[in-house]
């Protein structure tokens, strides 16, 4: 319709609500989540309080539950960080850089492991072989990657060694658990995804509570 203004949100809490909007109905046009992710620019007043960073490894931070249709989620990278080798679990994944660099190495599916018909059961180690590498490239603030399992597997990681990295995450519909792969061997496992902290809350560990004062 000529007279539709194109939405730009102008803050994260607009993305959501537009979010809101577009996953309301039945089937979601996948092309305008990208659109409204791509014309979202990162300020980090928007986002920092649900920004925390863990020394050993990049933790998941969920922002919005998307009434159960979608998962948005911020990842915090410390310097050198980096994600397993994964799949998305038949779901669509869009990453948006909010701040400093990620790189993105993309890999084909590994050759199917031998199924239990063929010789009996199959010896474990006859099928091992390294991952292909498909593509490679940096994504700069505020660029916007989409991947589904269709498209291949992808390993994400903060490049740089004096920087932290942030990255926005929507996963549709969203997913507990994928697989991991190993890039020498391309065995694959199962892996549950948790969250470090939801809603800008980093759950309380019992043992941190403070004795009640008597
Ligand atoms: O969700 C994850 O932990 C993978 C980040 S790259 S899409
Ligand atoms: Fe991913």
């Amino acid at each position: 319709d000529p007279h539709q203004v194109e939405f730009e949100p102008t803050s994260l809490k607009d993305v959501i609500a537009q979010l809101r909007i577009l996953f309301d109905s039945d089937r979601v046009n996948i092309e305008e989540v990208g659109d409204l992710l791509k014309s979202y620019k990162s300020d980090p007043k928007d986002w920092r309080r649900f920004a925390k960073f863990d020394r050993f490894r990049y933790t998941r931070n969920l922002i919005d539950e998307g009434n159960g249709k979608y998962n948005l989620m911020l990842l915090c990278w410390g310097e050198g960080h980096g994600s397993a080798i994964h799949d998305h679990a038949d779901s669509h994944c869009f990453m948006k850089v909010l701040q400093g660099t990620l790189s993105e190495v993309r890999f084909s599916w590994p050759a199917e492991s031998s199924s239990e018909g063929e010789g009996g059961g199959g010896d474990e180690t006859e099928d091992l072989q390294p991952m292909t590498e498909l593509s490679r490239n940096q994504l700069p603030l505020n660029a916007v990657c989409y991947i589904n399992d269709s498209l291949g597997l992808h390993r994400v990681e903060n490049p740089s060694y004096s920087d932290t990295a942030v990255s926005l995450h929507l996963y549709c519909p969203p997913f507990e658990e994928c697989s991991v792969f190993n890039q020498r061997t391309g065995h694959r496992s199962k892996a549950k995804v948790t969250f470090w902290s939801r809603y800008g809350q980093k759950p309380v560990i019992q043992e941190e509570r403070l004795p009640e004062d008597n």
